[in-house]
């Protein structure tokens, strides 16, 4: 979605703005003030349009003293008493365009979408990405979901299997119905994977103190995946080729047959066809299994992608973490000159670690930097980790601040809310420099 930040005092030239833009498409934040859009930046905006002479300010002269990251947005501005040196100046230092009014509204929409549109035109409901691979799997993805075959997704780890896996329960007829069951095969223990996958009666063995329903059952009338089918031992490979065949099957300790009606994605990031000739795994499964074949290649091969990934997934983080976060372009071209040896996954960690440390809402180069300090040397700058001291006293650091805000400054209570004596709790102060601001107001205890 696009969205855009409106600065613009005249209550008729912002009503028609918001109503022109709102027509195409974007999201319109209109603010009066300069103060306001101060406040209102930080959420992050496909562009800017602002009028030059607010109320309380030159709004060039205001943006020029913005953060570097936020200037690098498309920033337009619009006036009456047109300067070319204002004009100049601003231009310089990075706003997009300076038009004079009265101007002409379908040069600056025009101007405005190109600006704020990625460069590439992307299907707005590309979901694993937006390479000429990405997209041929995505399509594959599409056709596959609205029949019931059996698909199995190969791609290294991290590529993003499980994303697909969950695209196709969710396009497939039975979304909505039954639940996508997710099981990792490497992650059970051998003696547990018929237990956990069939399920079991009470006291069908010792410790079984409740009837409990495997993963098959669990996933009926909706969708079981199976990640890393490789990894299931050849006795689990017989049985759950003889389920999948007869669509049945019994709880440990049962006598009854359980019948499910699921479909089956499986993925692996191991050569099946090499496990085969090994004889490690059952080439009957392999076929019931792999009746459509879907490759998802690495990051590394598609670097078209990464662009478009960091957006998604920064939105995806924004919302989960429910902390508005935009980036620098400066940021994302260091995110875009690294090699993600650990695909998607890799630069999701990334992301969520430049957000965690992140303090204004604004991934910018100096926020990666830091992530950047636990790299090792011999990782060169790919995947690059903070220690696990400097999060763990990020945590910290932002927690005690937060129960200092709640308890308006009192140490007393901060410490009992925090479950730490006061003593540990100045302690942590002084180390992890936390200034109870709120005690400074003066209205700590
Ligand atoms: N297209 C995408 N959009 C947003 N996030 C993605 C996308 N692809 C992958 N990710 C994220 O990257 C991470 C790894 O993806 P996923 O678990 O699907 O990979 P995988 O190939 O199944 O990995 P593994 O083989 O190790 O299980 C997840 O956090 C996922 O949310």
């Amino acid at each position: 979605m696009k969205s855009l930040l409106l600065i613009e005092d005249d209550p008729i030239m912002g009503e028609s703005l918001v109503q022109r833009f709102e027509l195409e498409g974007f999201t319109v934040q209109w603010c009066r003030r300069l103060a306001e859009a101060a406040e209102a930046l930080p959420a992050g905006f496909s562009a800017v349009i602002s009028d030059v002479r607010l109320t309380d300010g030159l709004a060039t002269q205001w943006f020029m003293e913005l953060p570097t990251a936020q200037r690098e947005l498309p920033w337009f501005f619009l006036t009456g008493y047109g300067s070319v040196n204002d004009a100049v100046a601003t231009v310089r230092a990075g706003a997009r365009e300076y038009l004079t009014k009265p101007f002409d509204i379908e040069r600056l929409v025009a101007m405005v979408q190109e600006a704020s549109s990625p460069a590439t035109t992307v299907p707005e409901d590309s979901v694993l990405g937006i390479s000429p691979a990405m997209r041929h799997a995505e399509a594959l993805v599409r056709k596959v979901a609205k029949q019931r075959v059996p698909v199995l997704l190969t791609g290294e780890s991290g590529v993003g299997k499980e994303v697909a896996a969950q695209l196709i329960h969710r396009l497939g007829e039975r979304a909505g119905q039954g639940e996508f069951i997710a099981v990792n095969c490497a992650a059970v223990p051998e003696t547990m994977m018929e237990a956990e996958f069939f399920g079991y009666e009470k006291n069908a063995f010792t410790g079984a103190a409740r009837m409990h329903r495997g993963y098959l059952e669990r996933a009926d009338g909706g969708t079981l995946f199976l990640d890393e089918v490789g990894e299931l031992t050849a006795s689990m490979q017989a049985k759950l080729l003889r389920a999948l065949q007869e669509r049945s099957f019994f709880r440990l300790g049962s006598e009854k047959v359980t019948r499910s009606d699921f479909r089956i994605i499986a993925a692996t990031n191991r050569d099946l066809h090499a496990d085969m000739a090994a004889g490690t795994f059952r080439e009957d499964l392999f076929y019931r299994l792999a009746v459509i074949r879907i490759g998802l290649p690495p990051l590394r091969e598609r670097p078209e992608d990464i662009r478009w990934l960091t957006e998604r997934m920064l939105q995806q983080i924004a919302v989960e973490q429910g902390r508005p976060m935009a980036m620098s372009e400066a940021f994302m071209r260091d995110v875009m000159a690294r090699t993600w040896k650990g695909n998607a996954r890799e630069l999701r960690s990334f992301l969520e670690e430049a957000v965690v440390l992140s303090e204004a809402g604004i991934l910018d180069v100096p926020d990666a930097a830091v992530t950047q300090r636990g790299a090792s040397p011999v990782e060169g700058t790919s995947g690059a980790f903070a220690p696990l001291h400097a999060m763990v006293e990020e945590a910290e650091r932002r927690h005690i601040r937060s129960a200092l805000e709640r308890t308006g400054g009192s140490v007393i209570k901060t410490s009992e809310l925090l479950g730490i004596s006061r003593k540990t709790l100045w302690e942590k102060m002084k180390k992890l420099k936390v200034d109870n601001e709120v005690r400074a107001e003066g209205r700590g205890t």
